[in-house]
């Protein structure tokens, strides 16, 4: 009999996954699987959870809570040479990861998604030892994240982080960083940058609108130093995917990228802290196979058109 493992954040986005638990474990049961489950305790919890998931060899690893419970998952199982396949069921603040896989916030069809069997490889990010699944970033800006305590985005939802976001700007300034980009090189004061595997990041879907999940590649953008009202305007083109021409931001592609500054400057994997720079990141190409309504995904980005490189690894 297979076996599936559900790792949740009782603690993320509106707390509601804890009532339908018993629900999705009648329903993996009745699809065939030996299902149990382990609730997160707090930071570092979810790594732990599944690289002793990956250890009791178990098939299928299911991921709820937000995008830091992803992250903490693809954690503890990307180093692993046998990697069990992962289900996502969002039921974050944001989502960012899985609103790129299409993957909806309803848990029953989240599950039904999984119970399809349909999967698809997508790349991780590695830095400086630590993986990440949706977006890394740098600059004052994206540090506003861990700053937004956990009963305001349960009331709040996602608002939060935008209420977070007006009250900081006036205080945002820029930072002095040196970023070497598939041997080009950025040398100056930047308000941020950001480097993508998806398109979403914090809502906006639009920000890097070309970044494909599983071409071995990411979206490198810079925003360079500008003062309130060009950030302003900046961020609203970034609502529509209007700001990739700006003068004012860089926007590329890259596969290894490095970031040094002279100041002391943080990074933001997946929305959490993720230690200090100098940091190298590196795309780990098709490193994990997600469950996906197929349907919905590119046709580019889709097994059949991948061919056999798939499988590769
Ligand atoms: N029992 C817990 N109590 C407090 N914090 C926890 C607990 N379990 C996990 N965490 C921490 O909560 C962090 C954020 O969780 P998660 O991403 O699932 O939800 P979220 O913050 O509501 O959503 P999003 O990341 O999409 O904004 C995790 O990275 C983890 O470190």
């Amino acid at each position: 009999m297979k076996r599936a493992r559900i790792i949740y954040n009782p603690t993320s986005g509106r707390e509601i996954f804890k009532k339908s638990l018993p629900d999705v474990l009648m329903k993996l049961e009745a699809a065939g699987y030996e299902a149990s489950c382990h609730a997160t305790t707090g930071a570092g919890d979810a790594t732990k959870a599944a690289r002793i998931a990956v250890e009791r060899r178990y098939d299928l690893v299911i991921a709820a809570g937000g995008d830091g419970t992803i992250n903490e998952v693809v954690n503890g199982i990307a180093k692993q040479e046998h990697r069990p396949k992962i289900g996502v069921i969002p039921t974050g603040t944001t989502n960012d990861f899985a609103r790129a896989l299409h993957i909806p916030r309803d848990i029953d069809t989240a599950v039904d998604i999984i119970l399809k069997g349909d999967s698809i490889p997508v790349d991780v990010g590695r830095v400086n030892d630590k993986y990440f699944i949706n977006i890394a970033g740098g600059g004052r800006l994206t540090e506003l994240t861990y700053d937004v305590p956990i009963k305001l985005k349960t009331m709040l939802g996602q608002l939060a982080y935008y209420l977070k976001g007006i009250e900081m700007l006036p205080s945002i300034r820029a930072t002095e960083v040196t970023i070497e980009y598939d041997g080009k090189l950025y040398e100056g004061e930047v308000m941020l940058f950001l480097i993508g595997l998806t398109n979403s990041v914090g809502g906006f879907e639009k920000l890097a609108p070309n970044a494909s999940i599983n071409d071995g590649m990411f979206s490198l953008l810079i925003l360079k130093k500008t003062n309130l009202a060009d950030f302003i305007r900046i961020a609203s083109l970034a609502l529509r995917g209007e700001h990739l021409n700006d003068s004012k931001v860089i926007y590329t592609k890259a596969n290894r990228i490095r970031v040094k500054s002279q100041d002391r400057l943080q990074l933001n994997l997946d929305g959490e802290y993720g230690g200090d720079m100098p940091a190298e990141f590196e795309n780990l190409y098709r490193h994990i196979e997600v469950f996906v309504p197929l349907d919905k995904i590119r046709p580019e980005d889709r097994p059949e058109s991948l061919g056999d490189t798939a499988k590769e690894e």
